[in-house]
């Protein structure tokens, strides 16, 4: 059983730590256990503090860095410390300055890979500051660029502290939001204070002995005789159906078969055809040329190879936003008769 991952992101002060405090008191009150991992950028661990104080909760903190950067291999070593203490949910705090969907990229590391199911991703905004932020001529472009990101990729977005704005400070900052996100509901609130049911509702304290999900929880197979979607067991339907992601960001897992060599080219090819929709890919794959597999990352429409340890099966996952599953498999299924076996012989 996958474990469900609510991400909080949102610029500095915005109110994401109040809304954890929140979110813990419902979640106690729903008889959840959760865990909770928080990124601080400085040394100084003040949120941990106040969580660490106020609950009797599983919290994994990466200081002094912010997960985008240079905790990143630190994260996934911490949601695994985090799931083997058995949560039901996962809150993941980020600082302000991450973009939340390099989160969503550690949670596809082989380690993780159908082990967690990313629920919602909110993204809180600083009713006092967001059009400040926003405007380009009072922030630096890196500033900007995070805080649309941020906008962008929301499945629900908070304009909190409303009670230090007037109203048109809200209508302009809601007019500035569905720029970047037109979909995501938008919500007003003070002191993060919402309906929680939004974000909790279908999660539910997993029963004793349930055992892990192993597998990746969306795998694709590309095979001779025509891709397939790998279904569900029966006993997991019912596992998947309460514990469907909400999130416009989805991860696809492609598998092509093992012994296969993508040429870069063909696979560029691949990667390049979905624009914006696609948001990053990596995965270890077999390459003409190579004996080992080769590391392949996509990330702002560049992709590079590196040498690489892992002797698994062959991957490649995809994080995208609003990707349409059936055309992507497709296109996946396109790719692999152009494919060459390592001895050079055509498939
Ligand atoms: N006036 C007002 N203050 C608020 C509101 N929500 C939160 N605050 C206060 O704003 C400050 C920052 O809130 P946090 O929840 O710590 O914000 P954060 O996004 O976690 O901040 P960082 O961890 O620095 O990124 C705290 O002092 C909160 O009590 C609100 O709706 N109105």
């Amino acid at each position: 059983m996958s474990i469900p991952v609510l991400i909080l992101s949102g610029f500095l002060g915005s109110g994401k730590t109040t809304l954890l405090l929140e979110l813990l008191a419902e979640a106690r009150s729903r008889g959840l256990k959760p865990g909770i991992l928080m990124n601080e950028l400085g040394k100084m661990d003040v949120d941990g503090e106040i969580i660490g104080g106020a609950s009797q909760v599983s919290v994994a903190k990466l200081l002094d860095g912010c997960v985008c950067c240079s905790k990143k291999s630190e994260l996934s070593a911490s949601l695994q410390e985090l799931l083997s203490q058995k949560p039901d949910v996962l809150f993941v705090e980020l600082t302000g300055v991450a973009n939340p969907e390099e989160v969503v990229d550690a949670l596809t590391e082989p380690a993780l890979l159908g082990r967690v199911l990313l629920k919602q991703i909110v993204t809180v905004l600083d009713a006092e500051y967001t059009l400040e932020y926003n405007s380009i001529f009072s922030s630096d472009k890196d500033l900007v660029r995070t805080l649309r990101r941020q906008m962008e990729v929301a499945d629900l977005i908070l304009v909190n502290k409303t009670d230090l704005v007037d109203a048109h400070i809200l209508q302009k900052i809601e007019k500035t939001v569905r720029k970047h996100n037109p979909l995501a509901p938008l919500l007003y609130t003070q002191r993060s204070k919402l309906d929680l049911d939004i974000l909790l509702r279908g999660i539910e304290p997993i029963p004793e002995g349930t055992a892990p999900a192993r597998q990746p929880f969306r795998v694709v197979k590309g095979m001779a005789s025509g891709a397939r979607m790998k279904e569900p067991e029966a006993s997991e339907h019912a596992a998947h159906r309460h514990q469907a992601s909400f999130s416009r960001i989805r991860t696809f897992t492609l598998q092509p078969p093992a012994d296969y060599a993508i040429s870069p080219a063909k696979l560029e090819q691949f990667l390049g055809q979905w624009g914006n929709r696609l948001l990053r890919a990596k995965g270890y794959l077999a390459q003409p040329g190579h004996a080992a597999r080769r590391l392949l990352q996509f990330a702002g429409k560049r992709v590079t190879y590196s040498s690489s340890t892992y002797q698994g099966e062959p991957y490649l996952v995809l994080i995208g936003m609003d990707l349409d599953e059936s055309e992507l498999l497709m296109e996946w299924e396109e790719l692999l008769p152009g494919t060459e076996l390592p001895t050079g012989r055509k498939r």
